[in-house]
């Protein structure tokens, strides 16, 4: 007997575990509970059972599949596949080699293949298309299934390389989920953020263990994981993502109308650099400032109405905080931006900011050209401290970069500099299960450029990137509901920009450019006419 491989449905793969399961329940209770409520695909994983119970017990779960007419997939004993007629098997990297998994098992069964490098999408591609049918890339995040030390969670940006290796070597046969750590509170972010860079190829399901396997009610725990992938919405925080690339003055006079009404609360998590200059920065956009770290409050913070988190890394603070309030805005759909200051300056922030990408959903990432560059991979050499840099960098390559960390991250992404760039990767924060998704690549996504020429003063201070996360922060965080955040990047990006180059006109030099750069900003925030301002917003091809 054959599943006809093309009508497999990948969406809702689960792996089974009988370690985990809770007082009253057995492996298959919870397996036909998965199966009544939407699983569509099962695993059989059974590490440390005797061949003859492993034998019993895929007979018995092979009759549960096929009685609502799901495949079954023995994960690494290919002699119980055979010995049951299985619908395939799943190995790992240090299983049977696939070749030889593909000759026992003949053309027609499935097999799935555990894979974490783009190497390994390179083999599977010489391979050829009848070798491996789908990969199960992983692990996603932590997970207490998979106790493997030697591999680090590669996080969503680990499986958007997965799928961008599927594509460039054009496997376009093989099928992909994603597994480790999956639940419910990531699972639509990771569904929404891993798409392959051409636009082209998306998740064509998940893999979960615990949150059926581990259930005391199995059938509602699927029955929300079934929820989530047919959805296919992830709504982060609750403002329009249409924008229109030719931004006009009205559209920013209504964006600071609607600020100076709604007088957003915006909680900085940042360095001590900029604790004192971004408070006043926000106090000057008709904002209110609370500059605080402390877990215990990031709720009560989150759940103030128009409330918006800055989220700046210049001084490497507890992961644990940081994380800690990015749940708390994220549960709230909140807009956080955030700001990877030195990224990968050292290993110490190389590290505490992935974690944070991976961890959670940005409204906004900003930084400056080294920051963005590196947070491309466009930029060979590490970041010399928090600054830019000297050299002169080409840009369109600004622009490429800033495109790819918007689409990567789903987001809005900010590369500061003489010229600013602005990349809006969140598209309609829908999702898709499935290759071929039809959306923008990362080189179509809308993005601007906004100048209004050299104003070397603002390289000369310290703290005026950070607070142009502030400026951000507070356009967006003041937003009504139907408030379009690119319109509020764009507003706060063209209203700093101005503002700066008023400041330097009216200075002495940079020891006064702080105060005249605040100065400039409450005038030209408090009197909104943008019509007035002096930096100019062109669309990048
Ligand atoms: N040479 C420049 N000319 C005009 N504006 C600049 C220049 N350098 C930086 N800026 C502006 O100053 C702010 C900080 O940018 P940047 O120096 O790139 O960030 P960071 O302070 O994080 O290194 C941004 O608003 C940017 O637009
Ligand atoms: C000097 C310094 N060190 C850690 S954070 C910081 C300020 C960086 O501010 P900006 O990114 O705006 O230049
Ligand atoms: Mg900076």
């Amino acid at each position: 007997m054959v599943f006809p491989k093309d009508k497999v449905d990948y969406s809702l793969y689960l792996v089974t575990d009988s370690t985990m399961l809770p007082e009253g329940t057995t492996l298959y209770s919870q397996v036909e509970a998965g199966l009544k409520n939407g699983v569509t695909l099962v695993q059989l994983r059974e590490k440390d059972t005797d061949t003859k119970i492993f034998i019993e017990e895929a007979i018995a779960v092979q009759k549960l599949c096929k009685a609502y007419d799901v495949p079954l997939i023995i994960n690494d004993r290919i002699d119980v596949a055979l010995a049951i007629d299985a619908d395939g098997v799943h190995v790992g990297q240090s299983d049977m080699p696939i070749p030889m998994v593909r000759q026992l098992l003949g053309p027609d069964k499935i097999v799935g293949w555990s894979v974490g490098k783009t190497s390994e999408v390179e083999t599977l591609a010489q391979w050829g298309t009848d070798m491996v049918d789908y990969i199960g890339i992983g692990m996603v995040f932590p997970t207490e299934t998979k106790k493997n030390p030697r591999k680090s969670p590669m996080g969503p940006t680990g499986v958007i390389d997965i799928l961008n290796a599927l594509e460039t070597t054009q496997a376009t046969w093989c099928r992909t989920v994603a597994i480790g750590g999956l639940h419910p509170n990531n699972i639509p972010r990771v569904l929404y953020q891993c798409v392959s860079h051409n636009g082209k190829r998306a998740l064509d399901g998940i893999s979960v263990v615990s949150d059926i396997m581990a259930s005391d009610d199995a059938g509602a725990s699927t029955k929300i994981l079934r929820g989530l992938l047919d959805y296919s919405k992830f709504e982060y925080i609750p403002l329009d993502f249409s924008h229109q690339e030719n931004i006009t003055s009205k559209d920013i006079k209504d964006t600071l109308s609607q600020v100076q009404k709604n007088h957003p609360l915006v909680q900085h998590m940042t360095n001590k650099v900029h604790q004192n200059f971004g408070a006043n920065v926000t106090l000057a956009l008709g904002s209110s400032p609370i500059m605080s770290e402390v877990p215990s409050e990031v709720d009560e913070l989150a759940s103030v109405p128009n409330a918006a988190l800055l989220l700046n890394t210049g001084s490497v603070a507890p992961v644990e905080a940081l994380k800690e309030a990015v749940r708390a805005y994220n549960e709230r759909k909140r807009p956080i931006i955030f700001d990877p200051v030195g990224y990968s300056a050292t290993q110490t922030r190389l590290t505490l900011n992935n974690t944070l990408l991976q961890y959670g959903q940005y409204t906004c990432i900003k930084g400056n050209s080294g920051e963005i560059l590196s947070l491309a991979k466009l930029n060979q050499g590490k970041m010399r401290g928090v600054d830019a840099g000297d050299d002169k960098v080409d840009k369109a390559l600004l622009a490429r970069a800033t495109r790819l960390v918007a689409f990567t991250y789903k987001t809005i992404a900010v590369c500061t500099g003489e010229y600013d760039f602005i990349a809006d990767g969140t598209m309609s924060s829908s999702y898709r299960l499935g290759h071929g998704v039809g959306e923008l690549s990362a080189n179509d996504i809308p993005c601007v450029m906004i100048e209004d020429g050299p104003i070397p003063l603002m390289e000369k201070i310290t703290a005026s990137g950070c607070s142009l996360g502030t400026a951000i922060a507070a356009l967006v965080g003041g937003l009504s509901p139907n408030g379009i955040a690119f319109n509020a990047v764009v507003s706060a990006v063209l209203l700093y920009k101005s503002a700066g180059k008023l400041a330097s006109l009216n200075c002495r030099g940079s020891g006064s450019f702080h105060v005249h750069l605040i100065d400039a900003l409450d005038q030209l925030f408090t009197t909104n006419d943008p019509s007035s301002w002096t930096a100019k917003v062109e669309i990048v091809t």
